[in-house]
């Protein structure tokens, strides 16, 4: 299962190349990508999901093509997108909304809504099902992301700095969803945290300039980076303990 840049040039304005003849190919089961502000993450994953598409070259999904009108249907649903904000939908619960993202992508009425039951237990939001979308938290409303995403058996979710204005609790919840959707879903994620990497990924990209600036395993990753426990991990479990589990 390998997403694949294949030459991709973009722009947004004609002066300002963001990618360049740029090449990735990327089948580990879970890749975080980190880069500075401006690097190109969103770009990278706004082209992934198909919202943007290259000035020239190709990127594919398991060899599906979305500037190929036949392929792009099948390229959107195996490749789902989490933006930073997701947007509740006035008047519709939890529950409504993503059953509402699996029929957006082609599934009947009747199978999405069955399948957004398993998908918000999968994501740890049961509880909140029928509490209406506009009504949870930053962090939550992410979670739901996700879960529209798994009710259309997406087979790549991008999560586009999922952690960003998390508290510990609800980082520590979607670093254990994420450790649970790995090996069912491909994911891709960006951030700027790097305390986030901890063993949750296979593969770490790092991105400046619109350029690969390294690409390998966590394990290498870390062979670059000075050694020693960060702070940061030990703060989180305290606060754990501290204020418990519930989410
Ligand atoms: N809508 C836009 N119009 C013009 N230029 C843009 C637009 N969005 C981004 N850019 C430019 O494209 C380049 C890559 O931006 P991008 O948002 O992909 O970076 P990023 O790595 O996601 O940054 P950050 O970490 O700050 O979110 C930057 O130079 C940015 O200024």
């Amino acid at each position: 299962m390998a997403l694949v840049f294949d030459g991709v040039t973009f722009r947004y304005t004609r002066r300002n190349d963001v990618f360049d003849g740029f090449d990735l190919h990327l089948d580990s089961p879970a890749t975080v990508l980190l880069g500075p502000n401006g690097a190109g993450k969103s770009t990278l994953m706004a082209l992934a999901s198909s919202q943007l598409h290259p000035n020239a070259g190709r990127l594919s999904f398991k060899d599906l093509d979305p500037a190929k009108r036949r392929e792009r249907g099948a390229f959107r649903r195996q490749v789902a997108w989490i933006p930073q904000q997701v947007t509740p939908m006035p008047g519709l619960t939890v529950r409504e909304q993503v059953a509402y993202a699996g029929w957006l992508k082609g599934m009947s009425r009747s199978a999405a809504w069955q399948a957004s039951e398993r998908a918000l237990d999968r994501v740890l939001l049961g509880k909140l099902a029928d509490r209406k979308s506009h009504q949870v938290s930053g962090g939550q409303l992410r979670r739901m992301g996700i879960a529209g995403a798994l009710t259309h058996r997406s087979e790549l979710i991008l999560m586009d700095e999922p952690t960003a204005g998390l508290d510990p609790q609800q980082r520590s919840v979607f670093r254990r969803l994420v450790e649970e959707l790995t090996g069912d879903v491909q994911v891709l994620v960006s951030t700027h945290q790097t305390e986030d990497l901890f063993d949750l990924y296979s593969q770490v990209v790092v991105l400046d300039e619109g350029t690969v600036r390294f690409q390998g395993t966590t394990a290498q990753f870390h062979k670059l980076a000075d050694h020693g426990e960060s702070p940061r991990a030990h703060a989180e479990s305290a606060y754990a303990r501290l204020v418990g589990k519930e989410v």
